[in-house]
């Protein structure tokens, strides 16, 4: 069986089939397709596919013409697991057919841009991959909350996404107005941000500046946000690449399960996942800085060169910057720190403290004792 064979390009004596023309559609770029020549040999037969949605440990993957499921091989898992990294919705691989018309996914191409989050054990959890922006999904509804927006945006911009401000339910937000102001004073004034109504077909061509084709979005937002919702909006549900994972949870309600690959009339590939509501961003200090650059271009003023913004004199950040970024600002700058230890290092900072602990309450003994 053999679903994608076009035309044969030859890399270094690596014959993997794939028709660029046909790929484009589902994201391919020139420069992607450019590092099959740094591949190891492929097998026989081998294609050039797109992720298109990851269940445990079968996935699917999509030629440009029809989605295959496939597995990937446990060399490829254990060479991803070694790296702290694996395979997500929007990697292009080399997928090899088997007997039984199985497919095996043999390479990864190293993707351009990586999301992942950490877990709570400080594992990190591919979320997305080959992402040019990402849709920063949030009702105008009790579920805005400005915090966890800064907390998307460090997310993302931590991989070299474009975050982009939707806020959907305009239609029947409250304050859809004071809010959307209070979005503008608060986020970087470089951060594009929408008020939309998800199930109105407008909301097309007021989102039309991130739908240019060949262009990945993905749609990151809380259980409930609209982010499906968009999604068929944006791609007319006759034009899904893949069905909907969705499951109902007894009561009716249905929410996405996997994440999965839509394609759109404007020749956008959007990736659709399911809530994040509690996530750590995978972010260093330095991007973290980057994406609250106006607080770190202020503390340049600060009298202190370690000014925390607290209670220091001569500090040019309290007052000017909202308290309430601020405070949030040092929790992810605290959670990214953190997460950024390694289990051993993590032990070692517990044993510490657990000393220091020990030594504070025996001092406080002592004291109580005189
Ligand atoms: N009136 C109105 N309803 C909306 C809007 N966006 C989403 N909804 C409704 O809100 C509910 C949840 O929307 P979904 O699109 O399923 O939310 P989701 O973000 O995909 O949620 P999960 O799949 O659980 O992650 C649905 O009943 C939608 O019809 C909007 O802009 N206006
Ligand atoms: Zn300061």
């Amino acid at each position: 069986m053999r679903g994608c064979a076009q035309q044969d390009l030859e890399y270094n004596d690596i014959m993997i089939e794939f028709d660029f023309e046909t790929l484009r559609q589902i994201g391919l770029t020139q420069q992607l397709a450019s590092q099959l020549a740094f591949l190891p040999p492929a097998a026989p037969g081998s294609c050039l596919m797109r992720i298109t949605e990851v269940q445990r440990d079968l996935l699917q993957v999509h030629d440009g013409v029809a989605e295959h499921t496939a597995r990937a091989l446990p060399a490829l898992v254990n060479l991803l697991q070694e790296q702290g990294t694996g395979l997500a919705v929007g990697d292009w691989v080399v997928v090899a057919p088997h007997a039984h018309g199985e497919w095996w996914i043999a390479q990864q191409l190293p993707p351009f841009t990586h999301l992942a989050r950490r877990a709570n054990d400080g594992r990190r959890q591919p979320l997305a991959s080959n992402i040019d922006t990402a849709l920063l999904v949030m009702g105008l509804d009790h579920d805005y909350n400005l915090r966890r927006m800064e907390r998307y945006l460090a997310l993302v911009q931590a991989s070299g996404v474009m975050g982009v401000v939707v806020l959907t339910k305009a239609d029947i937000g409250d304050a859809v107005e004071a809010r959307m102001a209070e979005v503008h004073q608060r986020l970087p004034r470089n951060i594009p941000a929408y008020a939309v109504d998800a199930l109105a077909p407008d909301t097309v061509a007021d989102l039309a500046p991130w739908l240019a084709p060949g262009q990945t979005l993905v749609l990151l937002g809380s259980s409930g946000a609209g982010k499906s919702t968009l999604t068929n909006t944006l791609s007319g549900s006759a034009s899904q690449l893949t069905g909907d994972v969705r499951r109902g949870d007894g009561r009716g309600r249905h929410t996405t399960t996997a994440r999965s690959l839509h394609l759109c009339p404007s020749g956008v590939c959007i990736i659709d996942t399911p809530g994040l509501r509690t996530w750590r961003p995978d972010a260093d200090e330095e991007s973290l800085a980057a994406t609250f650059e106006d607080i770190e271009a202020l503390a340049a003023h600060c009298h202190f060169r370690d000014c925390q913004h607290e209670d220091e004199p001569g500090c040019a950040v309290r007052g000017v910057v909202q308290d309430d970024r601020l405070l949030n600002y040092h929790k992810l700058l605290r959670e990214v720190r953190r997460s950024q230890q390694t289990p051993l290092e993590r032990k070692a900072m517990q044993a510490k403290w657990k000393v220091i602990g020990k030594a504070g309450k025996a001092r406080s003994n002592e004291k109580r004792r005189f």
